[in-house]
């Protein structure tokens, strides 16, 4: 049995894989802490999982006006101190961390006290952590076909996101049973990524009453502090009754994307590999100031796997007629799930585990642990 710290907080797109990872490593008989941050999201997030150990560690994202700047400084070094005593208390034999200068103080405290250090890398643009972080990493885990030049003698394989194990496709019809929702109506879902999107809610709001009267029911996650729950009634072109509904938080993720004929989705890659895992077409609305323009990359790569479409938040004003023509194109909708079955294939938690085993033993494979596309060095 091996110990591992898995420093992942500060959004749903870096915990989410994280919680996967140690449902993999506790299943397996090891040890594992999972290090997350101060806000809103991960207190949410993490409250789902008691039998997982979580502990909080003071941390700040990277700003650049003096007062932001001088913010992330103290923050970061008050996380590394304290990241220092915890890798002292909890002795791991290997740290991972899942991007972001979030979980950098975890990561440094590691590598000075010459702990094994792995880092994921979930977008299609290796984000700014990931590239400094690298530098001082023994593994680095990328996604399928993106590389990070410079770095030679690095370790590299190449793997999906891991998914939570909760999230799993339903049949449409039992997904929604689950959900209330009629199954003999059309329903397209909405997200914003873990903090939700303002302009895909306020999308909903001009035109959930329009997708209605053509039967087509909308559920739409705002974002935490973004409105709250409820569900409205509209009438359809039939006479028939079409609802919406809007909550700030989804806590049965899996149900809501099997139940849906298309999502429609910021491009964060968590949400990408739970589109993918539950085999639901998306349209992608890319975050336009994600750093490094990654939702745009990961979204582009999405549509060139055929898993759906991308549509920039300028064209927002077009997308109901596309939307309406796309959820009764059942040949479409065919298409795109049998290309998602295909994309599932780059996706294997597996292939991580058994690394990160290797790496707690101290053994360093010469080869891929499985068949291409696993693993390369750079
Ligand atoms: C704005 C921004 O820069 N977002 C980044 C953030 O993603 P961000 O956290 O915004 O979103 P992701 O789509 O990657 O992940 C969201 C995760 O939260 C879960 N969830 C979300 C809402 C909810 O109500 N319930 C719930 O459980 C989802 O199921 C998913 O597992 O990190 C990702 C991984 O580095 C990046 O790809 C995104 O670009």
């Amino acid at each position: 049995m091996s110990t591992f710290l898995i420093a992942c907080g500060g959004t749903g797109g870096h915990l989410s894989p994280g919680i996967a990872l140690a449902e993999a490593l506790v299943e397996r008989g090891h040890a594992a802490t999972l290090l997350i941050s101060h806000k809103r999201v991960d207190a949410r997030l993490s409250e789902k999982y008691p039998r997982l150990t979580f502990e909080r560690v003071p941390s700040a994202p990277l700003g650049w006006s003096p007062g932001k700047f001088a913010r992330f400084a103290w923050d970061q070094a008050r996380g590394l101190a304290h990241s220092r005593r915890l890798v002292a208390r909890l002795k791991p034999d290997v740290i991972i961390g899942f991007g972001g200068f979030t979980n950098a103080g975890v990561v440094l405290a590691g590598r000075m006290a010459g702990v094994p250090v792995a880092l994921h890398e979930a977008n299609r643009v290796p984000g700014r952590a990931t590239r400094m972080l690298s530098r001082i990493a023994q593994r680095l885990y990328l996604p399928p076909g993106v590389r990070l030049p410079g770095r030679l003698g690095l370790m590299v394989r190449h793997t999906g996101l891991p998914v939570r194990r909760e999230i799993v496709r339903l049949s449409r019809h039992e997904a929604r049973a689950q959900l209330g929702v009629d199954p003999n109506q059309k329903l397209v879902v909405v997200l914003g990524g873990s903090q939700g999107a303002g302009p895909l809610n306020r999308w909903v709001e001009e035109t959930a009453a329009a997708l209605a009267q053509e039967g087509v029911q909308v559920w739409c996650v705002t974002g935490m502090g973004k409105g709250e729950i409820d569900v409205r009634e509209f009438p359809g072109r039939n006479g028939q009754t079409v609802r919406v509904w809007r909550e700030p938080f989804c806590d049965r993720m899996g149900v809501l994307i099997s139940a849906a004929d298309v999502a429609i989705s910021r491009a964060g890659a968590g949400t990408l590999a739970e589109l993918i895992r539950c085999e639901t077409p998306g349209v992608l609305v890319p975050y336009p100031f994600a750093a490094d323009n990654h939702q745009q990359a990961n979204a582009a790569y999405f549509e060139q796997q055929g898993g759906g479409l991308v549509v920039a938040e300028t064209a927002l004003a077009g997308l109901k007629l596309e939307i309406i023509d796309m959820v009764f194109n059942d040949w479409l909708l065919n298409k795109f799930r049998t290309n998602l079955r295909r994309m599932e294939q780059e996706s294997s938690i597996e292939v991580i585990v058994h690394d990160l085993e290797a790496l707690a033993s101290g053994v360093t494979p010469g080869r891929p642990l499985r068949p291409a596309p696993a693993a390369s060095v750079v």
